[in-house]
């Protein structure tokens, strides 16, 4: 087949930090252009920021595609006026103003077994539900012009159609208003949390119903959240565990039941192939690592240097991260700490290794949880910027105690949002077969791994009982 024969599709992955574009071989998913720009490092962002990163990351690349996928930072609530205009900036999935309203739902719905029945995660401050009961109560005004509630990747499909807004099952079930189990909104529970108020909200699609076409004709597809994307580039199969380290760590599987995790630790999502997708999420990952390099006044790969030259457990030194606050476990209020410093341990090698190891734990402490749900683990597959680390490749199979693959580098949320917009262009019942290489560089943990490995994650979890009581 030559050249001219050639189908593109493209994918977008509009995260916390930036909006990245792949654009892909809809046969193979061979990546043939790539595209980036950056977004503002705020928690409350003007939705047309995103609109301007994704035309300055689209520039010039989307000639000849035929279809286009957005995935998208979930939770964050976008709302719209009767007019399609935005009534306040968006509030992100790491903003945490809305930690009492997600503890006072908590209580209305009558507790968190009570959220997990019915939507199957229990709402942090992360969830869009919190963050509109924050709105009705302190912007009340604001709150009354809302005609529309969105998810970020729902408002930039929306801006591609210029159609009805629609969204998918995926990222719908972080709003804490839809249940995965049953596949339907809850909107008695939206309304409750939003002072009586009836938004509307985006029509679910199914996987691969496309959402419309743009104006010059290119299919949009669904959309749906980063994590949900990420899983559907990976393909991943039963025993595989992403972990994601970008703004947020996150734990995650797929599986054919829905999960309901009362303790809060394992939201119950769904996934974008028609599945289930238990994760646990924390608020501090990548950005842990990069505001260390920055007290240490290094570059990142000066950073991993320090990491590996310092031993296991760095002589004691332990940190936990709760830099911006934390999410899992629920410390909103949060703020990091050190723990055993002494003048002989005090060095740049400890503590950055210090980093990364806390960093580590706090996602080891998610693989047990989604463990707990069922999710069987034989290998954890690294993705997400700090997975370029070479201290976090080296050390994190001694930290989750599993065989660690890092997945050829790639951009795997935009990958994902790619191959379902090649699937909506396809029609078929499953997902286009796209090469994936992800076993090719396996690190297995060692016997010693084992013990310093368990030695250092009961450090961790000591530290947290001693200061946060959890
Ligand atoms: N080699 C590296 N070591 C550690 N962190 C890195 C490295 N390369 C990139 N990062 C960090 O990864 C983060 C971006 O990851 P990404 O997954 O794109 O985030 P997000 O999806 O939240 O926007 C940034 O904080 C960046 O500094
Ligand atoms: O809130 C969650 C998962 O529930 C986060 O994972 C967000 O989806 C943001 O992801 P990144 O931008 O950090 O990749």
């Amino acid at each position: 087949m030559n050249s001219n024969d050639e189908v593109l599709v493209a994918g977008v992955d509009s995260s916390t930090q930036s909006t990245k574009v792949m654009v892909c071989d809809a046969r193979t998913g061979t990546v043939v252009r790539t595209g980036r720009a950056e977004h503002p490092d705020t928690t409350e962002v003007d939705p047309g920021e995103w609109w301007s990163a994704f035309t300055s990351a689209t520039g010039g690349l989307l000639d000849g595609v035929a279809a286009i996928g957005v995935a998208g930072q979930q939770h964050g609530m976008v709302t719209v006026d009767d007019g399609g205009a935005v009534v306040r900036p968006a509030l992100l999935w790491n903003d945490t103003r809305s930690a009492k309203a997600a503890a006072d739902l908590t209580e209305e719905l009558g507790g968190p077994q009570a959220w997990a029945d019915a939507v199957g995660s229990v709402p942090v401050a992360s969830f869009t539900v919190t963050k509109l009961r924050w709105m009705a109560e302190h912007e009340p005004e604001l709150a009354d012009r809302v005609a529309r509630v969105m998810l970020p990747h729902d408002w930039l499909t929306w801006r591609l159609t210029g159609g009805d807004p629609v969204t998918d099952r995926g990222d719908a079930s972080g709003t804490g208003y839809f249940s995965p189990a049953k596949g339907a909104y809850r909107t008695d529970i939206l309304t409750q949390a939003f002072g009586g108020r009836h938004p509307e909200l985006p029509r679910v699609l199914d996987p691969a119903e496309a959402a419309g076409h743009t104006p010059d004709g290119t299919l949009v597809s669904a959309g749906t959240g980063d994590n949900m994307a990420a899983a559907l580039a990976l393909e991943i199969g039963d025993g595989d565990v992403v972990v994601s380290l970008g703004t947020s760590g996150t734990v995650f599987g797929v599986c054919e039941t829905p999960a309901a995790d009362p303790t809060g630790t394992v939201a119950g999502f769904a996934d974008a192939t028609g599945r289930f997708l238990p994760l646990a999420c924390t608020l501090n990952a990548a950005r842990v690592l990069t505001a260390t390099a920055r007290l240490l006044n290094v570059e990142l790969a000066e950073l991993d240097r320090l990491a590996l030259a310092a031993d296991p457990g760095a002589e004691g030194l332990t940190l936990l991260p709760y830099l911006d606050g934390e999410r899992t476990p629920n410390l909103p209020e949060a703020a990091g700490s050190v723990f055993g410093l002494r003048r002989a341990n005090m060095t740049p090698e400890n503590l950055a290794r210090a980093a990364v190891e806390g960093m580590l734990c706090g996602l080891a402490a998610g693989l047990e949880a989604v463990r707990e749900q069922g999710i069987s683990v034989r290998r954890v597959l690294l993705i997400g910027g700090a997975a370029q680390s070479q201290s976090v490749r080296t050390i994190a199979p001694m930290v989750f105690g599993v065989p660690v693959a890092v997945p050829e580098p790639a951009e795997h949320v935009a990958i994902g949002a790619a191959r379902q917009a090649a699937w909506a262009l396809a029609g078929t019942p499953e997902p286009p077969a796209w090469q994936t290489d992800v076993a090719s560089r396996l690190a297995e943990p060692t016997a010693g791994d084992a013990e310093q490995g368990e030695r250092i994650r009961q450090r961790h979890l000591e530290s947290r009982a001693l200061v946060h009581n959890v």
